[in-house]
């Protein structure tokens, strides 16, 4: 029964309550979380470490004339459910639904869209000077960050700014001592020593020039109250170091942290998680990962790299079985593709895994220490494509137009396991540049994936059907989307496919082939169609001056929201049933 909860249609109504029903709020809006979670799924842990927090931090400022930024945003359905969006809060993540993260065009209380790591620093700041230079001396403006997010260089580079204005800044640091894995290095032991109170002096944010409060208990909702009420009367850049433990509330989350990150349909009442149906499909993080290991245990120059993701990019096999040679690096994408471009120079053989969404943070490294210096870095692009309800913030739909124009860089996308594994194995047997490899997020297609080793021949298209009237060529793993798609044709036989693998370098021979073969063609992508494998296509077609009809698939120009990858797709017309209806239209 959700009593008080029932009550709170928006932060007016909760600063009407008494200060010492508030634990009772606690209880209701962590009840009201888990049961939610356990049936949509969505982000679980880091939500019920701040129950407490999120509720002071309505009851004291006055938001959302105040501005508060949840740093990832993965932390705020408490904040969502007391904004409003209760009786929403079901739709959470689904398509037409609520974001999994704050959204400006959502609520005028989501004050900055998030979703990427290490943002909100910079962007109070920002929203401060505005207020400053606006004569508004009254307004706050509250980033709150976790421990793994502030050791992200945007937030180093927020923290040295606001450090030198006398900006009204709030910046919360909310410790639970762990990441999705845990958090790592040395500012994680500062932190750890600040809390065993070994770390008295030499206080690093104190030094930075924040008036410095903390560490306080983040699940003692008197005391956060009452510390928060004083820093709302002190001026200019301010730091509380708040203690929590994610997952509170849960005995299974607390315990079990990395899974309850984002566990998937769990049983409310027990906190188990549900058995999903066994799959005799294998992730293509687990393909990667294995294979990298298997690779590493015959080339001792291989060496892995993982910014923060270890279990969600698989490296984590790597890094058990040779923990001298895998690196989590926090969340520091920059630092991950400069460090591999350092021991590239050395010999080293870097895969270098990132997610395609978050390679974005360290596009200049990508090109300045890595392709100008030809250095050959393997890069594994994780999660690219559509990766479904983690949304716009999350989808790694860019990445072919971003890598696309960078010079000596080769750009392949797998169709399948077996591809994946095999460039993986071509790239460590020594490229005299760089590679980046594309796979998504999930299951690939095929059963027995671990078959031996094939070489690659670098800028080799491959034909996977044969066709009479029309030819798809498509890239990367939607090729399955193509083929079930001609299957479902009146008469399959009309239409050639082609899984031309590499974006970079075309193979220029294969497509004039094409190009002479076939009048009407198709290219398919789960990339952005502006900049990407289309376009190069269409470049090639005007180059050669080929007048042949062009299709050009792909992400549209606009950005594709929250929902499961095939409704995402159906709403693009990528999925099985529109390709098919495309194509028949063209037969
Ligand atoms: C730039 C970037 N890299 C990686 C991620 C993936 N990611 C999301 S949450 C998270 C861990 C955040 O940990 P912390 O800041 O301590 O917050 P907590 O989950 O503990 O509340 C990571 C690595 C991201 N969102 N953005
Ligand atoms: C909040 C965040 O950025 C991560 O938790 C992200 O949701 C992870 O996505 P995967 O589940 O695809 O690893
Ligand atoms: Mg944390």
């Amino acid at each position: 029964m959700q009593k008080l909860l029932n009550e709170i249609t928006n932060p007016e109504a909760l600063r009407l309550l008494n200060q010492k029903d508030l634990p009772q709020l606690a209880q209701e809006l962590r009840e009201f979380i888990i049961n939610i979670v356990a049936t949509k799924e969505g982000h679980l842990g880091a939500s019920l470490g701040v129950v407490e927090l999120t509720i002071a931090l309505h009851y004291v400022f006055n938001t959302p004339e105040d501005l508060l930024i949840w740093d990832v945003g993965h932390q705020a359905y408490g904040h969502k459910i007391l904004t409003g969006r209760k009786d929403l809060f079901h739709t959470n993540r689904q398509i037409g639904g609520l974001s999994g993260f704050p959204n400006r065009s959502e609520s005028p209380y989501d004050a900055f869209g998030v979703g990427h790591a290490s943002t909100s620093i910079s962007a109070a700041l920002g929203m401060a000077i505005a207020s400053k230079i606006k004569g508004d001396f009254k307004k706050q403006h509250i980033a709150v960050i976790g421990d793994a997010s502030i050791a992200g260089g945007m937030a180093f580079e927020g923290l040295n700014h606001a450090g030198v204005t006398d900006a009204n800044v709030l910046v919360i640091l909310n410790d639970n001592a762990i990441g999705i894995d845990p958090s790592v290095g040395a500012l994680k032991m500062y932190l750890t020593n600040v809390k065993k109170g070994t770390q008295k002096r030499n206080n690093i944010i104190k030094a930075l020039n924040f008036d410095y409060s903390g560490p306080i208990d983040g699940h003692d909702i008197d005391a956060i109250i009452s510390e928060l009420k004083r820093l709302k009367k002190v001026k200019g850049p301010k730091f509380l170091h708040v203690i929590t433990t994610k997952g509170k509330g849960l005995k299974q989350a607390e315990e079990n942290q990395v899974t309850y990150h984002a566990p998937g349909k769990f049983d409310a009442s027990t906190g188990d998680i549900l058995s999903k149906t066994p799959s005799e499909f294998t992730k293509f993080q687990d393909v990667f990962g294995l294979t990298l290991l298997e690779l590493a245990q015959h080339n001792k120059n291989i060496v892995g790299i993982t910014p923060a993701m270890p279990t969600g990019s698989s490296l984590k096999y790597m890094m058990d079985a040779m923990p001298d040679r895998a690196f989590d690096v926090g969340i520091a994408e920059q630092h991950a593709v400069t460090l591999a471009a350092g021991m590239a120079t050395q010999g080293l053989i870097p895969f270098c895994n990132i997610y395609s969404t978050f390679l974005q943070r360290a596009y200049d490294q990508v090109i300045h220490d890595v392709a100008l210096q030809n250095l050959p870095v393997i890069f594994c692009l994780d999660r690219a494509g559509l990766v479904g309800e983690d949304g716009a913030t999350h989808h790694g739909v860019f990445d072919l137009s971003y890598l696309n124009c960078i010079p000596n860089l080769i750009v392949f996308a797998p169709r399948n396991e077996i591809e994946l594994r095999n460039i993986m194995y071509t790239a460590q047997l020594g490229l005299n540049q760089p590679i980046a490899i594309r796979y998504p997020r999930g299951r690939g297609f095929i059963a027995h994936w671990k078959q031996p080793f094939n070489t690659i021949e670098i800028g080799k298209a491959v034909q996977l059907k044969t066709g009479h009237k029309a030819a798809v060529l498509s890239i990367g793993a939607i090729a399955k989307n193509v083929s079930d798609a001609i299957d479902r044709l009146g008469n399959p036989s009309d239409m050639a496919h082609y899984d031309m693998r590499f974006v970079k370098p075309l193979d220029e021979t294969l497509l004039h082939d094409i190009f002479k073969t076939y009048q009407t063609i198709f290219t398919i992508e789960d990339n952005a169609v502006k900049g990407g494998f289309g376009s190069s296509i269409l470049e090639f077609a005007a180059k050669n001056n080929y007048k042949n009809t062009l299709n050009v698939l792909g992400i549209p120009d606009q950005f594709i929201e929250h929902g499961s990858v095939t409704e995402l797709q159906k709403t693009i017309g990528l999925d099985v049933e529109g390709l098919a209806k495309l194509f028949s239209k063209h037969m």
